[in-house]
C-alpha cells in the first residue's frame, strides 16, 4: 500500500513507533483474551524453568504483532532476534540464524508465510527437536550433519494464517488472533501516545481520531502524530477542527477510509457494477499488489460492512454503494 495511513509500517516511522511501544503486557491495550492467554502461557514456562510453546500471532498489519513479540521477549526477561519471512531466501540463511541463538532467546519471524520452503523443513526439527540438520556437499555424495541448537521460543506473525503449510501451523503451541480494536481501545492507545509526545489534545479530538483509525493502533498513532503537526503549524489547539482539518489534508474521510479503500471501492461499483469480481482482476484494476487487497484493504471494508467476500468474488454492500455516493442500480 502506498498511502501514508496506511497500516503497514515505513522505516522513517519506526523511530517514532519504537517509542510508542507498550512495554509490558499490562500496557498493552485491548486485546484482553490475547493478553490473558500469553500470560497463562508465560507464567507456566516460567514456573517450570523452560522455554514456553511457540507462539504465533496472526491478523491485519498494525494490531501489534511485533510490539507483542518485544513483551514476550520483556516478559521472560530474553533476547529477541527479529527477522522475517522475506529475508529467509534459503535454508541456509535460517540455519545461520538459529545457530547462533543463545539458551531461551526470542525469534520473531516477521510475515513468515513468505518464508522459502527449504526453510520451513528445516524450522520444523528446530521448533520440535531444537536441532537442524546441515547439508554438506551436492548430489550423491550430500551428506547432512545435525546440529544442536540452544532450546528457543519462535514467534512467528503473519496476516495470512491461512497461507502457512499444516505442519507449521500445527507446531505452534498457541495461535493468538489479534482482532481490530474497538474505538474506546483506540482512544486509550491515542490518549496513551499523545501524553508520550507532550501533545495536549483535547477528548473530543481523541475521540475523533480514534473513530477513523481502522481499529488500528498503528494507523491512530500515525493520524495522531499528523495532528500534532497541523496544530503545531498552525498554531491551533489539538481539538476537533485540527483533527478534521488534518486529516481532510491526508485524504481520510469520516470512516477512515483512505484513498485506497476508497479507490477498490469505486472500482467494484463503477468498472464491475458493484460485483462479484475476484481479487486479481480488482488488484490491476486498483494497481495494486493482491497480497496489499487481501490483508490490508479487504479485512477493513468487511468489518466496516462496505464490502462482502463471497465464494464468486468481492461485492460491494448496500452501505458500500452508499459510501461511494453512486446511486445503487435496483435489484432485478
Ligand atoms: N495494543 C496496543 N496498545 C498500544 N499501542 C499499540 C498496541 N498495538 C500496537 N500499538 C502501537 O502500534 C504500532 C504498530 O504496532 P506493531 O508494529 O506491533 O504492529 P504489527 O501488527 O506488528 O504490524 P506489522 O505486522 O505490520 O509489523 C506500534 O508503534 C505500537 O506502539
Amino acid at each position: 500500500m502506498t498511502g501514508e495511513l496506511s497500516g503497514q509500517a515505513t522505516t522513517g516511522e519506526l523511530g517514532y513507533e519504537g517509542a510508542l511501544r507498550p512495554g509490558s503486557l499490562e500496557e498493552f491495550v485491548g486485546q484482553s483474551r490475547v493478553r490473558q492467554q500469553l500470560r497463562l502461557l508465560l507464567d507456566a514456562a516460567t514456573m517450570q524453568q523452560r522455554t514456553p510453546d511457540h507462539i504465533l500471532l496472526a491478523g491485519p498489519p498494525g494490531l501489534g504483532k511485533t510490539t507483542l513479540s518485544m513483551i514476550v521477549a520483556a516478559e521472560l526477561e530474553k533476547p529477541l532476534h527479529q527477522t522475517s519471512g522475506p529475508a529467509i531466501q534459503h535454508a541456509g540463511d535460517l540455519a545461520a540464524v538459529l545457530s547462533a541463538l543463545t539458551p531461551g532467546e526470542v525469534l520473531f519471524i516477521d510475515e513468515i508465510h513468505r518464508m522459502a520452503r527449504s526453510a520451513e523443513e528445516m524450522l520444523y526439527l528446530a521448533m520440535e527437536d531444537f536441532k537442524i540438520d546441515i547439508m554438506v556437499g551436492k548430489g550423491a555424495g550430500a551428506t547432512s550433519i545435525p546440529l544442536e541448537i540452544a532450546p528457543f521460543t519462535l514467534v512467528g506473525a503473519t496476516t495470512r494464517a491461512g497461507l502457512l503449510p499444516n505442519p507449521l501451523r500445527d507446531r505452534f503451541g498457541f495461535t493468538a488472533h489479534l482482532e481490530f480494536y474497538a474505538d474506546d481501545e483506540l482512544e486509550s492507545v491515542v490518549t496513551r501516545a499523545a501524553r508520550l509526545l507532550e501533545f495536549d489534545i483535547a477528548a473530543a479530538g481523541v475521540s475523533e481520531i480514534a473513530r477513523r483509525s481502522r481499529g488500528t493502533p498503528r494507523i491512530a498513532n500515525r493520524l495522531l502524530r499528523r495532528v500534532r503537526d497541523y496544530s503545531l503549524v498552525h498554531g491551533v489547539a489539538g481539538g476537533t477542527d485540527a483533527v478534521q482539518a488534518a486529516l481532510a489534508l491526508y485524504d481520510v474521510d469520516a470512516q477512515g477510509l483512505d484513498r485506497l479503500d476508497r479507490e477498490v471501492l469505486r472500482a467494484v461499483v463503477e468498472r464491475f457494477g458493484g460485483g462479484p469480481v475476484g481479487l486479481s482482476t480488482l488488484a490491476v484494476s486498483v494497481g495494486e499488489e493482491a497480497e496489499t487487497i487481501e490483508s490490508v484493504v479487504e479485512p477493513f471494508l468487511v468489518r466496516a460492512g462496505l464490502l462482502s467476500r463471497t465464494p464468486r468474488g468481492r461485492t460491494v454492500t448496500r452501505m458500500g454503494w452508499e459510501h461511494t455516493g453512486i446511486p445503487m442500480p435496483p435489484v432485478s
